[in-house]
């Protein structure tokens, strides 16, 4: 603990850097494996996160303990509700789902999250979180009963981010859904970057180096991989 997460989104903002995240499903992901599989993350990673649409209780935890092990780099919840927030991560993703109207997803699971955060020194980061349409119904849409945005609505997404940073978040996700066949477009993305001035985390469907560039190119400062190295480390192992 003690790291200041936000700031490495904030320093990369004004040098120009990008950043990837590695995304970790506990749901999917076997603890003893957890130094090998950081072994063979791309030198480039910058941030581990941590989070599923569901994971079994507990599971979190343990998760997170063996990365700290194993790595020194930023350990970051990403979660899909109240269950998976634990002492052990440096920082949490208070996540708003804007894409949607589910009230439980917008401030429930963050009344929620209160008395159990009192319990921890996590850094709290305000994040906006829109689910656009990554061309297969994912895991976030079925969990939280909301639908994705179609992407040809630019202009709607961009409302929407602006009214999320105007409400206050310190940073912006564009999420085609894991596993999604179709990322979250280039033109989505430069759109909503000319609108915002907090970092922007866009993830969903990219596996190929090509498609990270695009995104960073088109504005985000973060790029969030997870199923593709969820199958490497299966088959690798
Ligand atoms: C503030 C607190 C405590 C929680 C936030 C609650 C909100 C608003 C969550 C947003 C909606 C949500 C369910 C996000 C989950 C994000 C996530 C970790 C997605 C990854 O999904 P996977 O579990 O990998 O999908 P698969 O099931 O397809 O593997
Ligand atoms: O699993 P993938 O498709 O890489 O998606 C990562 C992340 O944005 C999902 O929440
Ligand atoms: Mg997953």
């Amino acid at each position: 603990m003690g790291k200041n997460v936000y700031q490495t989104f904030t320093s990369a903002v004004s040098a120009s850097n990008t950043l990837l995240a590695i995304l970790i499903d506990p749901d999917v992901f076997e603890v003893a494996t957890a130094a090998q599989f950081l072994r063979k993350l791309p030198a480039e990673t910058t941030h581990i996160f941590v989070g599923g649409s569901s994971v079994p209780n507990g599971k979190t935890s343990a998760v997170v303990t063996a990365l700290k092990s194993s790595t020194a780099k930023p350990i970051v919840l990403f979660p899909g509700n109240v269950s998976q927030i634990c002492k052990e991560a440096d920082a949490i993703l208070f996540l708003n789902l804007l894409s949607g109207r589910n009230p439980e997803y917008l401030i429930g699971q963050h009344i929620k999250a209160v008395p159990k955060l009192r319990h921890t020194s996590l850094e709290v980061i305000s994040t906006g979180y829109i689910l656009i349409d990554g061309g297969n119904k994912s895991a976030v849409a079925r969990v939280t009963a909301t639908n994705a945005l179609p992407q040809d609505d630019i202009q709607h997404i961009v409302d929407i981010a602006k009214a999320g940073e105007l409400l206050g978040a310190k940073l912006m996700y564009l999420e085609a859904g894991s596993g999604a066949k179709v990322p979250v477009s280039e033109a989505i993305i430069s759109a909503v970057k000319n609108e915002i001035s907090i970092p922007l985390i866009v993830g969903g469907g990219i596996k190929t180096e090509i498609q990270k560039q695009i995104a960073y190119k088109a504005g985000a400062t973060m790029v969030v991989m997870g199923t593709h190295f969820e199958v490497r480390s299966a088959s690798n192992l």
